[in-house]
């Protein structure tokens, strides 16, 4: 639990009760979202969305065809619209976003109003070495030097810094980092909306 700091107050509103609410995962590509996001769905029972796979199917293109047929911009008006879609409109999920998706203000804003949102946060060190499992597939970083993506890297830092909780995956497994969420979801739970009797 010392891993764990809260840094905005989660935003308690009448239609869905705290332990209903959708929890969204934030971080730089590659930290481990989309694998810890399935983790903690099982954990909790619940459904899992990764707002990347939901964007592959509208398309019915991998990540990297869709910017070479599209664009960025294409892919981040869907993305906007499809993280807006599963936020504001369901409940008792389990929601990766892509890594870019939160430098979006309306994004931002409509994870934070109506999800508990948790930061995956790592450091350069431990971020570099994930580099070669995820350059193929991530087009953001194509014909980028190492200094360029730890720049990209560093200036992200300021949008992540806006989350309800984080949690530090270094050295961490992902089944441990899953269960670090878990039990913070968990303590939020009870702090909020204690059960009684
Ligand atoms: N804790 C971890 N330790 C080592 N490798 C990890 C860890 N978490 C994820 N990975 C690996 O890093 C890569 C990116 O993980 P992914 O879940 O796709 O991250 P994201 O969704 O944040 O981009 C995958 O190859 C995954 O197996
Ligand atoms: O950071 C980014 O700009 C992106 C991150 C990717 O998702 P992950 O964070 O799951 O890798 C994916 O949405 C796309 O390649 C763009
Ligand atoms: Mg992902």
């Amino acid at each position: 639990m010392k891993r764990i700091v809260k840094e905005c107050t989660i935003i308690q509103s009448q239609e869905v009760p705290i332990r209903e609410k959708n929890i969204v995962l934030i971080g730089f590509m590659g930290v481990g979202k989309t694998t810890i996001g399935q983790l903690v769905a099982k954990k909790l029972y619940r459904d899992f969305i990764d707002i990347d796979e939901e964007i592959n199917q509208s398309f019915d293109l991998p990540t990297t065809e869709i910017f070479r047929l599209h664009g960025e911009a294409e892919f981040r008006r869907v993305e906007r619209e499809t993280i807006v879609h599963h936020c504001a409109h369901s409940r008792l999920k389990v929601i990766a976003l892509g890594g870019g998706a939160y430098m979006q203000e309306e994004v931002r804003r409509v994870c934070l109003d109506h999800c508990i949102v948790f930061l995956i946060d790592l450091s350069w060190d431990s971020w570099k070495d994930r580099l070669p499992l995820i350059l193929d597939s991530r087009p953001v970083l194509q014909n980028k030097t190492l200094e360029e993506i730890e720049e990209l890297f560093l200036t992200r830092k300021a949008a992540y810094s806006l989350h309800n909780s984080r949690v530090d995956a270094d050295q961490l497994e992902p089944e441990k980092t899953a269960e670090e969420i878990v039990q913070s979801i968990k303590t939020v739970w009870d702090i909020y909306q204690p059960h009684h009797g």
